[in-house]
């Protein structure tokens, strides 16, 4: 079982979760480093590698040794790209990473095995624009919406979800909508798609001149009136017509399942709950489908069985995964989804977000953090991580908040300085 494959012994059987484990993925990966090392981080690898500090280059061959598993050739280096030009004074670095050059066997047997599977490209969806801003109390103005999505091409993000075409009743947030859209006609290099819930958005979403839509189901009941005002099969009816209408004008559509995993009213949705909206989204002709978890909750326990459900009649390549970090958990989720076989993540840029009508979810996963992970693990997405942070101070300074982003605010100058990066 696919569950098995990926979460080994560490599945203790949540809800939906099969009850056969056997092997391996997680089950079998140790840490390279002893505990003590990980709890105390980089300090600890210097402290016992004092080269490390001067040269930026931490030999990680005595740790793994002490753990029992020598690692041999395994070198981690600390790349630092330093600010230089246009850069903010105070993002004094933003490109840094570690990255391993690990000629061990062993070690590289164990790196295949866990992250194999994983794509070497991952698209990714940036919302913030859109499910970032949706829930913000105050109403940001156009213009700093148009210059934050400006900045999110310039950082090599080609998909940037940037508005909705909702009742402004429902979302006063986005009421600009069409103006949004005039202004974003002159950039090039990405997508622009927003969301359509019914042919008076789509009609209006065309009339503006946008090439692509998203339509907006739920697999929970209580979740779907509470957003969009009817039962999920009447969504689904609505989104029909959309699709057809949409498909006229040649117009591609995205299709999203919100609480793919718990619902804010009615507490973890079944799998096969999402299978069903998902399916009939992929019969109407959505050629993208996201699993939203709108509120957060999820952890791979609960995201593997719903991803298994899904691609049992949805093809894996028209997949998207969209994690709120409400419970701290996305990038696992992510990880995981990307394991599996799925190669378009959605995010949003410094964790802005959260849904209206969710209360207490907190913003999607951050897209710096996303990048960061990526980059990490060697998986393109040829987004500039430091034109990305500085979209983020963007639209925080404007918002007057920090960010959510663990990335941005690690690779700010008062924390990046006072550390030993
Ligand atoms: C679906 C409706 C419209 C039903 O709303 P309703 O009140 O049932 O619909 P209605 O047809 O009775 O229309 C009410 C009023 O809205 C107008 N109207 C109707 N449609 C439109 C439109 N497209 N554009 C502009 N105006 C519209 C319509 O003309 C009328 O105006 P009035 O006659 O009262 O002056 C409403 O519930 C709505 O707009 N909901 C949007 C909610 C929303 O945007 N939620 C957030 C996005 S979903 C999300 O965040 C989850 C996701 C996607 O990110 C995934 C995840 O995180 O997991």
């Amino acid at each position: 079982m696919l569950s098995s494959k990926f979460l080994g012994r560490f599945s203790r059987g949540k809800s939906f979760l099969p009850n056969t484990y056997s092997s391996t993925f997680l089950g079998t990966s140790m840490p390279v480093v002893s505990e003590k090392h990980l709890s105390s981080g980089v300090g600890a690898l210097e402290s016992n590698h004092p080269v490390a500090s001067k040269s930026h280059v931490h030999d990680m061959a005595a740790a793994n040794c002490r753990n029992g598993r020598k690692l041999g050739s395994c070198r981690s280096q600390i790349h630092q790209t330093p600010v230089v030009g246009s850069l903010r004074p105070h993002l004094c670095m933003s490109n840094s990473h570690y990255s391993t050059q690990c000629t061990d066997s062993i070690a590289t047997n164990l790196q295949h095995k866990l992250l194999g599977n994983i794509p070497r490209y991952v698209k990714i969806v940036e919302v913030g624009p859109r499910d970032g801003l949706q829930n913000e109390k105050d109403i940001v103005p156009t213009a700093v919406k148009v210059e934050l999505i400006k900045m999110l091409v310039d950082s090599g993000l080609q998909v940037v979800e940037a508005t909705s075409f909702v009742s402004p009743k429902w979302v006063p947030q986005l009421a600009d909508a069409k103006e949004v859209i005039d202004e974003l006609r002159s950039v090039n290099g990405a997508r622009f798609p927003v969301l359509t819930p019914n042919l008076k958005g789509l009609e209006a979403a065309i009339a503006a001149g946008v090439k692509e839509v998203a339509v907006f189901a739920a697999a929970s009941e209580s979740f779907s009136r509470a957003n969009i005002n009817c039962t999920i099969n009447e969504s689904l009816a609505r989104y029909r017509d959309v699709a057809s209408a949409a498909r006229k004008h040649s117009i591609p559509v995205r299709g999203y399942v919100s609480c793919a995993v718990g619902c804010p009213m009615e507490g973890a949705v079944h799998p096969a709950k999402v299978a069903y909206v998902a399916e009939e989204l992929l019969k109407m002709g959505c050629d993208e489908i996201s699993l939203g978890d709108t509120i957060g909750v999820g952890t791979p326990g609960t995201v593997i069985p719903m991803i298994e459900a899904v691609k049992k009649v949805v093809p894996l390549e028209k997949l998207a995964v969209h994690f709120h970090d409400t419970y701290g958990q996305a990038l696992s989720n992510i990880l995981i989804s990307l394991q599996m076989g799925i190669s378009v993540v959605d995010s949003s840029v410094s964790g802005l977000g959260g849904c209206p009508y969710a209360k207490g979810a907190s913003g999607n996963v951050a897209t710096e953090d996303v990048v960061y992970m990526l980059n990490g693990i060697g998986v393109k997405t040829n987004v500039d991580l430091r034109k990305l942070m500085l979209a983020g101070d963007f639209i925080r300074k404007h918002l007057g908040r920090p960010s959510d982003s663990k990335v941005a605010t690690a690779l700010s100058k008062t924390t990046f300085c006072t550390s030993k990066l």
